[in-house]
């Protein structure tokens, strides 16, 4: 409603081109560091998500980045195989040898890059800009120009730096925002000024610094970029990069421009990125993240079940999320029955207000309630509790130093009576291997979280364990205990939730 007022104030281009720098600008991520084969794999997923450029990395700065651009570029994908280079010759000669089609060339040009860090003239940056262009221009490549740090450059010699890498041949400027110092007004008014001078296409490359990457991109293509340089999951140098999940979901449904991503791709590969990278999305990470599409408070779960679109700006099918209704303090009556009716669950009045009641006060605790908490504590208001199908007979631990912790269980699993022993990286871990192994042979139930808290201070501090466990058809219930002893609290919260998952069979 309101875009559409302030549309015709823009500059819209007709579609935007994504360039993708997860595995140059993303790589740079502090901790960050991927293999050959690391990146083919997410050169593959970008090329399938429909990225028109693929930045695969910096050929001069190691063997292995060479050999990854020039594997990316065997592989002939439909996107551009992009190579980093500063404006040296070795530079661009190591991006045409890896047999890259595109080089994205740059040189910092801000009176801090130029006097302390390159130490050149403003004209020797351009006679260095200008170089660089028509070399890579000769050897038969596309060239991208960068002005490094172009967002702290004076404008009427950043307008110079252009041209002449126009001149030179250029086929796309880009405006780098190296420090993310930029405001979504300012951008646009740059981005405008330069349209006015430039013959060129433009491309913007935003940083986080300030949270305003994805803000200043999308000033920057109303000012009429018609390019977006984004990383998946927002990585890159310091606070990162535009995030191409945001930036591209934005573009497509608040400025209705025409892009070729497969959307429905996106949450598979910015969960692909985050293993490989080891760097995880916070759960209230727009579009992708765990909460993007989960609704917990009663008044919202209550609109969405009557319309998605009371509380969803999108649906999350489109990203290739789903929707969860999470139970917990601010759960309303309607959550509470859509879920009983989910799972078939029968009950009168009495029962559901009990059992309301119920969740309610675990919320006031802070504690987490899982479908198959709720399954559990429904069952047991029905007069069906949850059955202790594995119960233990014993358990003796043995720990210290030049041993290895090891742990005997002796478990009884309905009418059998097993017994184990495993080691552990100390006596809790020994414990729960010897459970999980005992068990394996009936449900195969995993360990996802473990947390332990002390209650009380004190060699006899009272502490608290809560697991969280899951099966093969993903069940997942929670366990607590609270003892003196760690090793029998853990073994009481495991067991707790194997038997909440069991009870559902
Ligand atoms: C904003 C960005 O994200 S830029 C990209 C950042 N990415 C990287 O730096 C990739 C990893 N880098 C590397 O492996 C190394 O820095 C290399 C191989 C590129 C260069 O290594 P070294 O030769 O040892 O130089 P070092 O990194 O210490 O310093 C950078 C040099 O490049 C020069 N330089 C920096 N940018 C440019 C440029 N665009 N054009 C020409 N020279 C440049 C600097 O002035 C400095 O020169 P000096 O060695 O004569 O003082
Ligand atoms: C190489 C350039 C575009 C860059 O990464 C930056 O300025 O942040």
């Amino acid at each position: 409603m309101y875009i559409e007022e302030v549309k015709p104030e823009m500059k819209l281009p007709e579609t935007v081109r994504i360039f993708d720098t997860t595995l140059r600008d993303g790589e740079q991520t502090p901790g960050v560091a991927l293999t050959v084969d690391e990146k083919i794999c997410i050169a593959r997923k970008l090329d399938s998500l429909g990225v028109d450029t693929i930045e695969a990395g910096f050929p001069a700065a190691s063997p292995g980045e060479m050999d990854s651009v020039r594997r990316i570029a065997d592989l002939d994908l439909d996107a551009n195989t992009c190579g980093l280079a500063r404006v040296l010759r070795e530079d661009i000669d190591a991006v045409i040898d890896c047999g890259a089609d595109y080089i994205h060339t740059f040189i910092g040009t801000s009176p801090l890059h130029r006097k302390y860090k390159l130490k050149m003239s403003p004209e020797e940056i351009i006679d260095r800009a200008v170089f660089g262009v028509e070399y890579a221009v000769e050897h038969g490549l596309r060239v991208e120009f960068s002005a490094e740090d172009a967002t702290r450059t004076e404008f009427d010699y950043l307008v110079g730096v252009y041209r002449a890498a126009e001149d030179a041949g250029a086929d796309m400027i880009n405006v780098p925002d190296t420090v993310g110092v930029m405001i979504p007004r300012a951008m646009n008014r740059l981005i405008r000024g330069l349209r006015d001078e430039v013959r060129t296409p433009i491309s913007v490359h935003c940083h986080n610094d300030f949270g305003l990457a994805v803000a200043n991109s999308l000033a920057a293509v109303e000012a009429g970029a018609s390019q977006v340089h984004a990383t998946i999951n927002g990585l890159g140098e310091r606070a990162g990069n535009a995030a191409l999940e945001e930036v591209v979901m934005a573009l497509i449904t608040r400025y209705d421009l025409p892009l070729t991503i497969k959307t429905t791709e996106l949450v598979n590969i910015s969960e692909f990125v985050s293993k490989i990278t080891g760097v995880r999305m916070p759960p209230n990470k727009a579009i992708v993240g765990e909460n993007a599409f989960a609704h917990e408070a009663g008044i919202h779960v209550h609109g969405v079940l009557e319309k998605a679109e009371t509380y969803e700006p999108i649906t999350p099918e489109m990203v290739g999320h789903k929707r969860r209704i999470v139970l917990g303090k601010h759960t309303g009556a309607n959550a509470l029955r859509s879920k009983l009716q989910e799972y078939g669950i029968d009950m009168n009045e009495d029962q559901f207000c009990t059992l309301y009641e119920q969740v309610k006060r675990l919320g006031d605790k802070g504690k987490r309630i899982t479908d198959a908490d709720l399954r559990a504590m429904a069952v047991t208001i029905l007069g069906k509790a949850t059955r202790e199908i594995v119960k233990l007979e014993g358990i003796a631990v043995m720990t210290g130093e030049s041993v290895m912790p090891t742990a005997t269980v002796k478990l009884r699993i309905g009418d059998e009576i097993k017994t184990t022993s495993m080691t552990g990286v100390g006596p809790v871990d020994a414990a729960i291997n010897a459970i999980q192994s005992l068990v394996s042979e009936t449900a195969d139930i995993e360990l996802d979280e473990y947390n332990i808290e002390a209650i009380t201070g004190g060699t006899n501090a009272l502490a608290e364990v809560f697991v969280v466990m899951s099966d093969a058809d993903g069940n997942k219930a929670t366990g607590r205990s609270t003892r003196e002893d760690i090793v029998m609290a853990s073994v009481e919260a495991v067991l707790d939730a194997i038997n909440k998952i069991l009870s559902l069979k």
